[in-house]
């Protein structure tokens, strides 16, 4: 793999010693301490089958499997719906604010390790308060982790609220209502869940009055479902990031556009594997994309089912799409860049960034 297959924006200089480097290969170790942002990233995806089992315990929820292993030789997904049908099942463990808590501690010292600087973190209210738990519960819980992960680790970060996609509009609706209540908490709004079949155009007038309450914009789109999703992600919920937007490569136009007006793909290498959105790593398009000129960045989605974190999704396009130290670092700025950090914040990161180069 050569510099061709870069980023738009990775750096180019002419000394030989730079060149050797941006050639190079990064080790493992080196992939970690990279200072990214991950903005693809469901808390609820996080969910790691021994914590499961001892949340499970702890709230007297059964889990319909006997054993850690069990539940972990059921992640072989043979598309999405497959997926969250085991995701929303399992997330019936996280009753009280304490564990919401616990399991963004537990992913945020992950992240740490990875060489996440910056998070902002999916959670999916309507499947909790579907089992009665408050709203509050849950954003009080996964806030107070993130206080504390910027005050001990360094972590910047915020809440993304996704709606989501499969449920009538009308409880979309209500959930932004009762969030509101914690409008301090949020940074912005997201839509997941099913694609097929769910286009962006029925949460139009949500996402309206998302963004007059000046929250950000972001919408999973071309996952599954079709380029025209992210077209309509763009055109009627103002989406400002598309996340996967893989299939978007289905309309040369479309590519067009992403690239010219730096609409940003947050791409997850592992889930589109474990997903079957791609047929194999090896033929995935992050590159392509990139070179196509579209700012992409690499992010983890759901690590706990999909075998990795963001390094090892780093680590995984590396082993088989190649990546030298370039391109990671460009992809990593891409990730700065593309984050609702404040700006002084960014700066802050870009400087980390200089300073892993060497
Ligand atoms: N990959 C994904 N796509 C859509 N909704 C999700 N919710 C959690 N992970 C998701
Ligand atoms: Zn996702």
């Amino acid at each position: 793999m050569t510099d061709s297959t870069a980023p738009a924006s990775s750096p180019s200089r002419a000394s030989s010693a730079f060149s050797a480097f941006s050639a190079s290969s990064p080790s493992d170790d080196a992939l970690r301490a990279l200072p990214k942002a991950e903005l693809h990233l469901h808390i609820e995806g996080t969910l790691e089958p021994e914590l499961a089992f001892e949340l499970a315990a702890r709230n007297g929820v059964a889990l319909p499997f006997a054993s850690v292993d069990e539940l972990a030789a059921a992640y072989d997904f043979a598309d999405l719906q497959s997926f969250l049908d085991l995701y929303y099942a399992t997330m019936a463990v996280l009753q009280t604010e304490d564990d919401f808590a616990e399991l963004t501690r537990h992913y945020l010292r992950r992240a740490s390790e990875q060489g996440v600087r910056h998070a902002e973190l999916f959670f999916d209210p309507q499947a909790h308060t579907a089992r009665g738990v408050p709203i509050e519960t849950v954003i009080d819980g996964i806030g107070g982790a993130l206080d504390e992960a910027e005050r001990d680790l360094g972590i910047s970060g915020g809440l993304i609220l996704c709606f989501l996609r499969d449920q009538p509009v009308a409880s979309a609706d209500r959930t932004l209502s009762a969030a509101l209540t914690r409008r301090e908490r949020l940074l912005g709004v997201g839509l997941d869940s099913a694609e097929v079949g769910y286009p962006p155009s029925l949460f139009q007038d949500v996402f309206a009055r998302a963004r007059a309450e000046g929250l950000h914009a972001v919408a999973h789109a071309g996952e599954e479902g079709p380029a025209g999703y992210v077209v309509e992600a763009l055109d009627l919920l103002g989406a400002e990031r598309i996340d996967h937007g893989i299939r978007s490569l289905d309309d040369p136009a479309l590519i067009e556009r992403l690239a010219r007006d730096r609409i940003p793909l947050t791409v997850c290498p592992l889930s589109n594997q474990r997903l079957q959105a791609t047929p194999d790593l090896a033929l995935h398009p992050l590159h392509s994309l990139a070179e196509a000129g579209v700012a992409v960045t690499i992010n983890s989605d759901d690590p706990a089912y999909f075998g990795g974190y963001i390094a090892d999704n780093f680590i995984a396009v590396r082993d088989t799409l190649g990546l030298t130290s370039a391109q990671a670092e460009a992809y990593a700025r891409t990730s700065i860049d593309a984050s609702f950090a404040s700006d002084a914040r960014k700066a802050e990161l870009r400087r980390e960034l200089e300073a892993w180069r060497g």
